[in-house]
């Protein structure tokens, strides 16, 4: 992909409001001419006074005219700042927009790996950081630029070794400039990187608050955080500290035009070289030269800022998305899933070495296997969460690389362990399933799952907003809700990461009688935790080091498979043992009860 400048995002992102920018612009520059004239009124009136030739009257209509100046120049540049701001939100809302849309078509798996707290910070102030910048910079820098630029014309014209007198100070300003540059060269690049790390550490914080107390890690998790605090200051005040003298250096040379102006000036006006009253219009201008300048370079840091962000935003909108048509060309037939000589790697680890199944529609399929064996990878492949490095997933005979994203997703209805539901009400998290589905198509979903009970039992029934992740409802409650919003999605297919946790034997009925609705005449692949969940599954793979160890049914597989019925033996003693735990625990009870 051909690399942007950061102009060219800005404008890319702005859309159909960049007009407002080139509005902007223009209000500046109307602004600035505005800015100018007093300039040119002032030198006008004393020059008249050392001519001796001064009209009270005229003078005083030029004070007025200054005065509608000034007025007109606050109009001009307040317009121009609206109309930036207003361009501004909308690259704001592009860019967030647009880093979303990406989150979702860039393989789940470059998502993962990167820390949750960093999409958080540059989605969120990151790039809610660059507002101001943004929104200040196209006035503010056009009329701080672009005026000293009129003036110093003006200057050249009138005398051009007056112009050049300007230059003295600002040459030595400049020396001051490249000193601070060279002493810190990369230092900025660090602090901007420390800074983010900062921040990216106090989401993460702030994120996994519940963990590092339940685990009582406070202490090392904040540790953490107060050393990326401290490297973080460390870093700046390192970074001032080689600055601060060069920089003290340029913003009291640069300014200092009268040292040039003043004798040269006077030295022209004593040789007759050049009039009194275009020495003083020189003076005049000169002095209000540097100013803007200084005011225009001082958002040099926020620039190189804003480049750096744009910097991290265009890496996650330049990734590569995974490779899918637009539209259908082969239409499956059927909902058959097959896998043949698979290959997975998370980055260079290969997790999945050449595997082979053969999912056929309408039956219900378990992978079992040790934990970290890849069942759970599997089931994203299939999702195409993740593309698979070699070999290839077919559904209906069609290559799932080969079909819209948009289209097979629709055919597969993901239920993970770990579902997420969003901070709105129950029926709008269950809604998510099909787009646009009325009311009483999501009650009906939610009355097919079993769910319809509990839901109205919640305090405001369908209504009820489930805060962040779903945190007001129960696991086994927020599992049946997503298992209603995969039923309203009706899809053929559908994956289950049967959860371990909620195992509590209420709750795993309840759940079991949803799923039981849920996939009635469906395809369903169930990564199963518990054997005696899936003894009647068509078929059980046994997944071991990511390869497919054995498959068949489950007395097939106790019969021909050893590692089945080990993990089996050890399934029914874990069940045993809590047997003889559940009638210990009654005798400790009894006990007690006679104590
Ligand atoms: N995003 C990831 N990045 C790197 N490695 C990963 C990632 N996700 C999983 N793995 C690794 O891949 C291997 C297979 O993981 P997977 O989750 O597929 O196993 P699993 O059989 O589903 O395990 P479990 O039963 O414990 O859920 C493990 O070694 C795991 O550490």
């Amino acid at each position: 992909m051909k690399k942007r400048s950061t102009f060219s995002w800005v404008i890319h992102f702005a859309g159909r409001k960049k007009s407002f920018y080139i509005g902007s612009v223009l209000l500046a520059i109307i602004g600035v001419a505005m800015s100018f004239i007093p300039y040119l009124i002032i030198a006008k009136i004393v020059g008249m006074l050392l001519s001796k030739d001064m009209d009270f009257g005229h003078c005083m209509s030029l004070i007025l005219i200054m005065a509608l100046c000034w007025t007109l120049r606050v109009v001009f540049h307040s317009t121009s700042t609206t109309l930036s701001h207003v361009a501004t939100f909308n690259v704001l809302g592009g860019i967030r927009t647009q880093l979303c849309k990406k989150l979702s078509t860039i393989p789940l798996g470059s998502v993962l790996d990167d820390n949750s707290g960093a999409y958080k910070n540059i989605i969120v102030e990151r790039v809610d950081s660059m507002e101001t910048t943004l929104a200040h910079i196209v006035p503010e820098f056009t009329a701080n630029i672009l005026l000293p630029i009129v003036m110093f014309i003006y200057i050249l014209a009138l005398d051009w070794r007056m112009g050049l007198a300007n230059l003295i100070s600002v040459a030595i300003g400049l020396c001051f400039v490249a000193g601070m540059m060279a002493r810190s060269q990369g230092e900025f690049e660090y602090t901007i990187q420390k800074t983010k790390y900062l921040n990216d550490t106090a989401v993460e914080y702030i994120n996994g608050i519940e963990v590092i107390k339940a685990f009582g890690k406070t202490g090392s998790s904040y540790e953490k955080f107060v050393l990326a605090a401290k490297e973080g200051a460390d870093c700046f005040i390192n970074w001032m500290r080689k600055c601060i003298w060069f920089q003290a250096g340029s913003f009291a040379f640069t300014p200092a035009t009268f040292l040039g102006v003043l004798p040269i000036g006077l030295l022209l006006v004593k040789n007759g070289g050049m009039t009194p009253e275009d020495f003083i219009t020189s003076v005049i201008l000169s002095a209000g030269l540097m100013g803007p300048l200084m005011i225009a370079f001082s958002y040099m840091d926020d620039i190189m800022k804003m480049q750096a962000i744009f910097g991290e935003v265009t890496e996650i909108i330049e990734r590569e998305d995974m490779v899918r048509p637009d539209t259908l060309t082969k239409q499956p037939v059927g909902s058959d899933i097959t896998l043949r000589n698979v290959r997975f790697s998370y980055k260079d680890k290969e997790i999945l070495h050449g595997l082979n199944m053969d999912i056929k529609q309408g039956e219900v399929n378990a992978f079992v296997g040790p934990s970290g064996s890849g069942k759970s990878t599997i089931a994203r492949l299939i999702d195409s969460l993740w593309d698979v490095d070699e070999g290839s997933i077919t559904f209906g005979g069609v290559d799932i690389k080969e079909l819209p994203l948009d289209y097979y997703t629709s055919k597969i209805a993901y239920v993970a362990q770990d579902n997420y539901l969003f901070d709105m009400s129950v029926m709008e998290n269950i809604r998510l399933g099909k787009a646009g589905a009325t009311d009483e198509e999501v009650i009906a979903a939610a009355k097919a799952t079993g769910c319809h009970e509990f839901i109205l039992g919640l305090e405001n029934g369908y209504d009820t907003i489930v805060g962040g992740a779903g945190g007001h409802l129960s696991g086994g409650e927020r599992q049946r809700i997503c298992i209603a919003r995969a039923m309203l999605k009706d899809a053929p297919v559908v994956i289950m990461d049967e959860a371990t946790a909620y195992t509590d034997p209420e709750n795993e009925a309840l759940v079991q009688e949803s799923v039981a609705k849920l996939v009635r005449g469906k395809t369903l692949i169930v990564i199963a935790h518990r054997l005696s969940t899936i003894i009647d599954a068509d078929k059980i793979f046994v997944i071991n080091e990511g390869n497919v160890e054995a498959e068949g049914t489950h007395a097939q597989l106790l019969a021909d498979c050893p590692l089945y019925k080990n993990m089996w033996e050890a399934h029914t003693m874990v069940k045993d043992d809590d047997r003889v735990d559940s009638v210990m625990g009654s005798d400790a009870r009894r006990e007690a009860a006679h104590a």
